[in-house]
């Protein structure tokens, strides 16, 4: 639906975006994440077509945006909406004619505006607002309102600039839950920005890691996560201490696995002493997902590897601290 190919952005000398790939199919909900100043706006700018890029290609249903005239930027926006982290509401209008505001753009009658409107309002759960003005809505109820806005044009793809950034976590996870249930309900595809990893976590089926404009890795979701990637120790920094003897085995819980005592049957069951030099569990979506280093007397490492191993358990050996 949108792919992305060697694309390269310069703001004067400085070049912004760097060899950017990226595949973005039909139906997903992709996660662009990275620290601040990684280019992951401007990228969403340039699919939009508010920002051209130099070279590389850059195609939203097999048409170059950049190639694009006057009239088809349109036609592209209008299948664009889009959502920010400042909601960007009109505060002088109420909720209605918030939401109102590209229909009438696009000149749809009156009465297929009040239908609209009304459905989109009943969607995001805020049909009971609709004489409200911004002022009035707390930040969670204010991008409901973005949401009902950037789907009035029923557009194919919703993109979201660090939308739930100005949320508290429970207002967050329940404006990602809304997202969730437009993706599925409508079948619209979202680009969700971000550089917060629960985010990611709650949502995304796939996610592209930024650095310096530049992509580390695009990963599914579960896959970043379970294998502690390249792209998550870029964004969350490598803590990982081990101990400066023995063999340390980092060992790593799929979700299949993760509740049970892998650890304890194996010491019974290989009858060694070990260390725990370093945990992680996180909590993926209905699962527990993690990595656990032990460090063993160098002869039990064998044994230890074998029994991981039969058991199809991934494990890597981490080189000593010194
Ligand atoms: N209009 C502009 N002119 C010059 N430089 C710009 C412009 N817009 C952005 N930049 C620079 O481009 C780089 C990428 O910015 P961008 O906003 O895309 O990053 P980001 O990953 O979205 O970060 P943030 O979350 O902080 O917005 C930054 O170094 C920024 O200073």
């Amino acid at each position: 639906m949108i792919k992305i190919q060697n694309l390269n952005k310069y703001y004067g000398n400085t070049q912004i975006l760097k060899n950017v790939d990226m595949e973005i199919s039909k139906g997903e909900i992709f996660g662009i994440i990275g620290h601040s100043g990684a280019g992951k706006s401007t990228l969403l700018r340039c699919i939009n077509g508010l920002e051209d890029y130099r070279d590389g290609s850059l195609t939203v249903e097999g048409q170059e945006v950049k190639d694009l005239n006057e009239k088809q930027i349109r036609e592209l926006r209008k299948n664009l909406g889009m959502i920010f982290q400042h909601f960007s509401l009109l505060e002088r209008k109420t909720v209605f004619e918030n939401v109102a505001l590209p229909l009438e753009c696009f000149k749809y009658s009156k009465a297929e505006i009040e239908k609209r409107v009304m459905n989109l309002l009943e969607l995001v759960g805020l049909a009971d607002k609709r004489d409200a003005k911004p002022r009035n809505l707390s930040g969670g109820q204010k991008q409901r309102v973005a949401i009902a806005r950037a789907l009035a044009l029923e557009p194919k793809v919703l993109l979201c600039d660090e939308a739930t950034s100005a949320l508290d976590p429970n207002t967050t996870k329940s404006i990602l839950a809304l997202l969730q249930d437009i993706n599925e309900k409508m079948n619209i595809t979202i680009i969700v920005v971000t550089h917060q990893m629960e985010v990611v976590k709650q949502i995304c089926t796939k996610v592209a890691v930024m650095e310096g404009g530049r992509v580390l890795e695009i990963e599914d979701t579960e896959d970043l996560f379970l294998n502690n990637t390249e792209g998550l120790k870029a964004l969350m920094g490598d803590e990982q201490i081990v101990l400066p003897e023995g063999t340390n085995i980092k060992i790593i819980f799929p979700k299949e696995i993760a509740n049970e005592n892998i650890i304890t049957n194996m010491a019974r069951t290989l009858d060694f002493d070990f260390n725990i030099s370093y945990g992680k569990l996180e909590k993926f979506r209905e699962d527990v997902l993690g990595s656990l280093i032990i460090t063993v007397k160098d002869h039990y490492a064998n044994a230890v590897k074998r029994y991981l191993d039969e058991r199809n358990i991934k494990w890597e050996e981490i080189k000593n601290d010194k």
